[in-house]
């Protein structure tokens, strides 16, 4: 770690700025970073990108891969930034100032989709180093107009990464009437007023986001608690990390701790078996599946298929143009509220082994033997 480098673009251009991407879970985040970073504008930024989750996807699913993105491990902003997240800021901040990467004039930080910003934020402004290095630019949040209003009502992180922002993207207008657009964008309003709510698509976008404001950055007190509003995110942001890795015990029982877990698998997926488990596991589960997404090793396919699903919204799958490494490997990530990862697990492979009966062996079999795993998912 070298704090203390002379950097000749710092000399030149002062400390770089910092963008905090956040966003709930599955607003959107990759997908509005992806598309930003093919702006000539961003040519130059790095990108580091924290995930809550065993198993790291976002830098496969990201185009853009090259030495200026970095994939934290497992861990949310919230709690690394005073390890990790600093760290590889300092640890960029030297190498470029070596000449060891790609010049870089920016720094996007993708939250994950549950951590708070304020504390991420907030060490930005007080830490010793990197206060000279790098300075906040402004805080971009992605907002789900299908689930954002929900996420706000259940969890206390989607509405302080609400009130953290300058800019909220509002994503998924595609999928919802005007009226419910409106809606959400009233109560976006309501949280946070100072914030300017966009449309994810906005051409706008870009330019707000790397302009600074008349009001500078740091007059935000961002230290400040952010109550939730009357009803609103009975649970606590501290008792909201759950997971395998990134295990946290707070106050929170056990029917409100969010854990992500993972399902890795050699064989192949077959398509239309897959597409209806999953259908009926977000059906009778989908109020506390927060996310699903993966890449499938689908049979009768060259490369990988990206798969994403958000409550019950089942997104398109995507067609990757190739395998991020040689292990052709599916992995699956769900980041779920109050369920054992085993119910899902079992669920699953129960399923697999009724498609392949149906497929090659036995086309009746099965039918007459609904086991306890399978019932779970559909009932
Ligand atoms: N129709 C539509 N789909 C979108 C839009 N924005 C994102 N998506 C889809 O939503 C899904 C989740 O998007 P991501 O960009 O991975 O969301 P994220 O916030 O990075 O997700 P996490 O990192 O898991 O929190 C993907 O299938 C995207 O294609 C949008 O504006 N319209």
């Amino acid at each position: 770690m070298n704090g203390g480098a002379i950097d000749p673009a710092e000399a030149r251009q002062g400390p770089t700025p910092v963008n905090l991407l956040t966003g709930f879970l599955g607003s959107g985040k990759t997908t509005l970073l992806q598309r930003l970073l093919t702006d000539a504008a961003m040519a130059n930024a790095a990108v580091l990108i924290n995930e809550f989750g065993e198993v790291g996807l976002d830098h496969h699913l990201l185009e853009r891969i090259d030495d200026n993105v970095v994939l934290l491990k497992s861990g949310c902003v919230c709690c690394t930034v005073r390890g990790e997240v600093a760290d590889a800021l300092q640890s960029l901040h030297a190498q470029r100032a070596r000449g060891e990467i790609p010049f870089f004039d920016r720094v996007v930080i993708e939250s994950t989709g549950l951590a708070d910003p304020y504390p991420a934020l907030s060490t930005l402004r007080a830490h010793p180093v990197l206060k000279s290095q790098f300075c906040v630019g402004k805080v971009i949040t992605t907002v789900d107009a299908v689930n954002g209003l929900s996420a706000v009502a259940r969890r206390l992180e989607a509405v302080r990464q609400i009130a953290a922002a300058d800019i909220i993207a509002v994503t998924k207008t595609d999928l919802c009437d005007e009226r419910t657009t409106m809606a959400v964008n009233m109560r976006l309003g309501e949280i946070n007023p100072t914030a300017t709510i966009i449309t994810a698509a906005d051409a706008t976008l870009l330019s707000r986001l790397t302009t600074r404001s008349a009001q500078s950055i740091d007059d935000h007190q961002w230290t400040a608690e952010v109550p939730p509003a009357r009803g609103e995110a009975q649970s606590s942001h501290d008792a909201s990390h759950h997971g395998s890795h990134h295990h946290h015990h707070h106050d929170e029982d056990e029917a409100h701790a969010v854990r992500s877990f993972s399902m890795v698998f050699e064989d192949d997926v077959d398509w239309t078996g897959f597409g209806i488990w999953l259908t009926m596991l977000l059906n009778r589960h989908g109020d506390r599946i927060f996310r699903v997404k993966g890449i499938l090793n689908v049979a009768g396919e060259a490369n990988p298929v990206a798969i994403h699903a958000v409550q019950r919204l089942v997104h398109p799958p995507v067609h990757m143009k190739r395998w991020p490494d040689e292990r052709r490997q599916s992995r699956i990530v769900f980041i779920a509220e109050g369920i054992d990862p085993q119910r899902i697990r079992r669920s699953f492979e129960v399923f697999s082994r009724l498609a392949a009966r149906v497929l090659f062996d036995d086309p009746v079999g099965g039918a007459d033997r609904p086991l306890e795993a399978e019932t779970w998912a559909s009932a």
